[in-house]
């Protein structure tokens, strides 16, 4: 039973955590960070600004030189560090795949080590390529080099998740992925955490990566420095210091449009609204759609509007770009992020998606 199951109680938390390598290097300087339960937190920042640091301080890959871990209110650093791993599932980005065995025995790594009956660990091995769009008869026989780099992705998020770990550690895992797969293996993975509810700390250095995927997002800079934990809405809109401006870089409001919904309130309402849908809904935009695809489909038209639909395929008005950069507007002001304003979780009252400490 976790001793910690509030929402709001951080599932991780990293209370004035330093390190300081062998040679003088200060990746991480003294940091405060919590990670609540059930969120999925990215890390962001330039190359050697201390996220992978970070990252391994949680399953003691790398231990701190002051300060301490939390997982669930136990010091990590009293625990011992094999049975502490077994418990985290830790995804990197080249992967580590066992070369010489089959895809189905990688993922049974851990439960192995467990020494769970076979047949129960036949059938997470199955469930769980299933989960990551593998095909367990045919996929679950190969060697990993055998597979695509992404497929190879797919499975060491399996293996990660095999005896379902309430945390998950991924350092850019995504980033060996080519950059349409990379889409792909993104918003699936985002449906698998929204699904299973794991805590997830994920390591990138893309920015993008970073607000699509991201409840909330910390930004580092050079020496480990904290420099703004929000949610990719406030980050976007409200970048708390020069630095983060400057990382987040020029494309600000692109970016919101692929954080934000459309709403009723943004549509023209239509002169009679309920009629039977158009005969090409090809060519029509859906309430909570994002505003990139409704922007695509402006763009894609001849006259500057298209038809918007219902959740039940009833016209319910017209986008016009003003409307739409009405809807932007409205986004920048009120920091809704629709796709994330309910999320499917074991807790029904979590609310993950409130403000960040910035
Ligand atoms: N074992 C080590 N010994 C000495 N210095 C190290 C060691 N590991 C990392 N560093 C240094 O610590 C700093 C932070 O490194 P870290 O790998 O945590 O950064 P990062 O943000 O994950 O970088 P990247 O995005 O390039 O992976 C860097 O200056 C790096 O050179």
């Amino acid at each position: 039973m976790p001793a910690t199951t509030r929402a709001e109680a951080p599932f991780i938390r990293f209370e004035g955590v330093r390190k300081e390598y062998a040679d003088g290097t200060v990746a991480v300087p003294g940091l405060d960070l919590d990670v609540r339960e059930h969120e999925l937190l990215t890390l962001v920042g330039p190359s050697g600004s201390g996220k992978s640091t970070l990252l391994r301080m949680v399953n003691r890959l790398v231990e701190p030189s002051a300060g301490r871990v939390l997982l669930d209110g136990r010091d990590v650093g009293d625990q011992d560090p094999v049975q502490l791993r077994r418990g985290i599932g830790y995804v990197i980005q080249d992967v580590g795949l066992f070369p010489h065995r089959t895809v189905a025995q990688n993922v049974a790594t851990v439960p192995r080590l467990l020494r769970w009956e076979p047949a129960r660990a036949r059938n997470r091995v199955a469930e769980l390529l299933e989960l990551v769009g593998l095909d367990p008869a045919v996929h679950g026989r190969r060697y990993p080099h055998e597979l695509s780099g992404g497929q190879r992705q797919r499975v060491g998020v399996a293996r990660a998740l095999a005896t379902k770990p309430q945390v998950m550690l991924m350092d850019e895992p995504f980033g060996a992925v080519d950059p349409e797969g990379r889409r792909a293996l993104q918003s699936e993975f985002r449906q698998i955490h929204d699904d299973l509810g794991t805590t997830v700390v994920l390591v990138t250095h893309d920015i993008d990566e970073a607000v699509t995927l991201g409840d909330r997002v910390a930004v580092l800079r050079q020496g480990g420095h904290l420099e703004q934990v929000a949610t990719p809405v406030t980050l976007l809109t409200r970048p708390a210091s020069a630095f983060v401006e400057d990382f987040i870089g020029g494309s600000r409001a692109v970016r919101l449009l692929g954080l934000t919904t459309l709403r009723r309130e943004d549509v023209r309402p239509a002169a009679a609204p309920g009629r039977a849908a158009p005969a090409a809904p090809a060519g029509t935009v859906q309430l909570g759609d994002r505003l990139d695809t409704a922007f695509a489909a402006l763009v894609a038209g001849d006259d500057g509007a298209v038809p918007v639909l219902d959740e039940h395929g009833s016209p319910v008005g017209t986008l016009t770009f003003d409307r739409l950069y009405s809807a932007l507007r409205r986004a920048y002001a009120t920091e809704h992020v629709a796709a994330r304003e309910v999320r499917p979780h074991r807790e029904p009252d979590a609310d993950l998606t409130g403000p960040g400490r910035a």
